[in-house]
């Protein structure tokens, strides 16, 4: 979740409570960064290419997290990423998502947006939707709530008070209702959500933005079974619809979900292909997957 969303959510929260105070009611002015998606400046793929890094590095404190990183995924992918603790994955999204600028290399978003030209708020606007490993949901508030305020433009409290759903957006909510296994449980307070349909909870409040591409961090991690099959049902629909790249050390949901894997290691890639060729890649197995 971006810091603004978590901005407007605390205010709607607050307001729950009747404890809207003046200094609350405006956000600096920030636009809302939940993977809005602008219909301007629509992303090219005519290239076959969603996402493109090309040579990316970047260091901390003189070591290489990130190591002439090369990589690109296609339109309606699901692509896994595995790799070692410490490979570099979580700062390979921070990258793609302007949270962390590289020292040198290329980041396209399709073949015209160059995503080192743009700050982490208007990325997300573009249509790239983060999902974190820990579930940011609004606990206070309902799934309705949640999904709602997953729409919704910051422009201040007033604004919100007055934010209505179109018969488009309805439409939309509905949808991501069934989409995420939550039809049920659309009045429920999002705190009283089991670990599984709090994510989601939160998967649904990117796709109420429409995301081109979603980067989902670890997003099996202390599921139960059965949650865990039903998320890997879930991003099998999103994909083609959505592009997906999805970080897992679960290797028995990456098994049912993926087509291509890559393995990073070091700040780079190690191996890409099926799972069953990377599983049998010695330099995988060395270094990732144990003899
Ligand atoms: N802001 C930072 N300052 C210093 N070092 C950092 C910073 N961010 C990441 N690192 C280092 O960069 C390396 C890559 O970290 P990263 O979190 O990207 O790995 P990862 O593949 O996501 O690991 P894990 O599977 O454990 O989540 C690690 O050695 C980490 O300590």
């Amino acid at each position: 979740m971006t810091p603004d969303l978590m901005e407007e959510g605390a205010l709607r929260v607050a307001r729950h409570e009747g404890i809207v105070r003046e200094g609350m009611t405006e956000s600096g002015g920030r636009a809302a960064g939940f993977g809005r998606h602008v219909t301007e400046g629509e992303v090219d793929v005519a290239h076959g290419r969603i996402l493109y890094l090309e040579d990316v590095s970047v260091s901390f404190d003189g070591f290489k997290a990130i190591n002439k990183l090369s990589l690109d995924i296609s339109p309606g992918e699901l692509r896994c990423v595995i790799g070692p603790n410490g490979a570099g994955k979580t700062t390979m999204m921070d990258i793609i998502t302007g949270k962390t600028r590289p020292d040198s290399g290329t980041v396209f978003f399709g073949s015209t947006i160059n995503l080192l030209r743009h700050r982490e708020a208007e990325i997300a606007q573009l249509g790239i939707g983060r999902k974190f490993q820990k579930p940011t949901v609004f606990e206070q508030l309902t799934v309705f709530e949640n999904l709602e305020l997953a729409l919704k433009t910051n422009k201040g409290v007033k604004h919100s008070m007055l934010f209505k759903l179109d018969s488009v957006q309805s439409d939309r909510l509905a949808e991501v209702l069934e989409t995420i296994h939550l039809a049920e449980s659309v009045s429920r307070m999002a705190g009283n959500l089991s670990h599984g349909q709090k994510q989601w909870l939160e998967i649904g409040m990117l796709l109420m933005q429409d995301p081109k591409l979603l980067l989902l961090d670890e997003p099996v991690a202390g599921m139960t079974d059965e949650e865990t099959a039903r998320t890997a049902e879930l991003f099998l629909r999103l994909k083609g619809k959505h592009s997906l790249m999805v970080v897992e050390h679960d290797m028995s949901f990456i098994k049912t979900i993926s087509e291509i894997v890559t393995v990073l290691c070091d700040g780079s890639v190690l191996a890409q292909g099926t799972l069953d060729e990377v599983q049998s890649d010695e330099r995988v197995i060395e270094v990732y997957l144990g003899r």
